[in-house]
């Protein structure tokens, strides 16, 4: 695997997207529903609010009967019955007739509006008032905000903490979610090890692809699981083999190149089928996809922004997609503060800071220079057809934020 002929990003992307699995559906307790994407059309059982209620504490009393009042010209009303929320009066409110109520209690039959506590005074059951209401004002009226009946939120809705308000307000205590996929993530090299204060032996390397890409996992809605794979074929073959079982998408990092010991796309090959193993893009050329039992590997590069960039080109879409959720990149237009060159037919993901108007690439592009990737916060993209831009060029950018779940 030479690397003589490159796919192009969107043919790889259209590879995995033919691929693309959907989870299985599962029904969770609301509690647990936070941020995961509805699997089911909402129906609401309930109106809501179920009654007329108030939306004031004051007076339930008729409208037409306070037409006229004012501090200058107060009007009589008696006090019939007092309700709080959670109670309701059985009374019927007749002509210069008030019952005290609550913010939340149901409108007692008879009443159309509620006035204020603060436009009156009360002497025992005397009520002496010193504004006017129209009717309905400061009632919530029965079903404003659901009709029993009415679907309120599509299946594949992302659920955010206001959906899961109106969720709960329907009468939903479960709800059917698409299930999280689980991922295993392969970590490959025999020259890694794990975070350590102390010296680190020679020609060894902090394995760091462990933590961002299971992040990004998380960050994609999904479960990580990690483990660590030697170098060798049967090593390799071995982890991927067992993870094809229980896992729903594999990843693995390092091996993808062409040295000895790149053996991870020979795995896929024997085990599966390979999608694509090159691509006409910078970082990550060496990244690649298959399918073993049925299931989906991405095959990162070892190379710490590779890896992480790779995840953003291929992975998280694949991710998003398997939960129900609609991924695309979110382009913005900015002003590039410096001359970008890149080389026509590779697509470019350039680590940049940008702002509401400008974006700067930040200079040390190097695949394993991981401070860049905390530098930046968005990514210019140059298209395959594009040879670069001039300073002051619009560009296209991808914010980091708009990538994540
Ligand atoms: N002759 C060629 N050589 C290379 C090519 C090429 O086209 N022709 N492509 C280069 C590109 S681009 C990349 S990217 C790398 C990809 O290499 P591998 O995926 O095979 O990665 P390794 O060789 O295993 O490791 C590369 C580098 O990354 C470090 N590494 C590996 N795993 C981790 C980890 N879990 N955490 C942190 N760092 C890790 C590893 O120690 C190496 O330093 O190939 C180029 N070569
Ligand atoms: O992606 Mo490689 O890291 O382009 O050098």
């Amino acid at each position: 695997m030479f690397f003589s002929k490159l796919d192009s990003l969107s043919n790889a992307i259209k590879l995995i997207s033919d691929n693309q699995r959907v989870t299985d559906i599962e029904e969770i307790s609301i509690h647990d529903a936070h941020r995961r994407v509805l699997a089911e059309d909402i129906i609401a059982f309930h109106d809501s609010p179920p009654f007329d209620k108030s939306a004031m504490d004051g007076f339930a009393l008729i409208a037409e009967e306070t037409f006229g009042a004012s501090n200058s010209a107060p009007k009589e009303f008696r006090i019939v019955d007092a309700i709080g929320a959670g109670d309701f009066s059985s009374k019927t409110v007749k002509d210069n007739e008030a019952i005290v109520i609550a913010t939340g209690a149901p409108i007692p039959d008879g009443a159309n509006a509620v006035l204020m506590k603060e436009y009156t005074t009360i002497d025992g059951d005397d009520l002496t008032i010193y504004s006017q209401v129209t009717p309905g004002e400061n009632i919530s009226p029965k079903s404003e905000d659901i009709e029993k009946g009415q679907k309120i939120l599509d299946r594949n809705t992302f659920i955010r903490y206001q959906e899961l308000g109106l969720i709960a307000s329907a009468g939903y205590d479960t709800v059917k979610v698409y299930k999280k996929p689980k991922v295993k993530l392969i970590i490959t090299g025999n020259e890694l090890v794990e975070p350590t204060k102390e010296e680190i032996d020679k020609a060894k390397i902090i394995n760091s692809n462990q933590f961002t890409i299971k992040a990004m996992v998380e960050d994609s809605g999904a479960i990580c699981e990690i483990c660590h794979a030697g170098d060798t074929f049967d090593e390799v073959k071995d982890a991927v083999l067992e993870a094809s079982k229980d896992y729903d998408v594999i990843m693995t990092t390092g091996g993808t190149a062409i040295s000895k010991g790149d053996v991870v796309l020979d795995v896929v090959d024997d085990l599966g089928e390979i999608l694509f193993h090159g691509v006409a893009i910078r970082p990550g050329k060496p990244a690649g996809a298959g399918i073993v039992n049925g299931k989906m590997v991405f095959t990162f590069s070892g190379q710490p922004v590779a890896a992480m960039s790779q995840f953003d080109m291929f992975a998280r879409k694949y991710l998003f997609e398997m939960q129900g959720r609609e991924f695309d990149f979110h382009i913005v237009k900015r002003i590039s503060q410096l001359k970008i060159p890149s080389q026509l037919g590779r697509t470019d993901f350039i680590r940049a800071v940008s702002d509401d108007e400008c974006a700067k690439h930040v200079l040390n592009r190097g695949s394993g220079i991981i401070r860049s990737m905390v530098e930046a916060n968005s990514y210019i993209i140059i298209d395959e057809n594009d040879e670069g831009y001039q300073k002051d060029d619009l560009v296209d950018v991808v914010l980091f934020d708009s990538l994540l779940w």
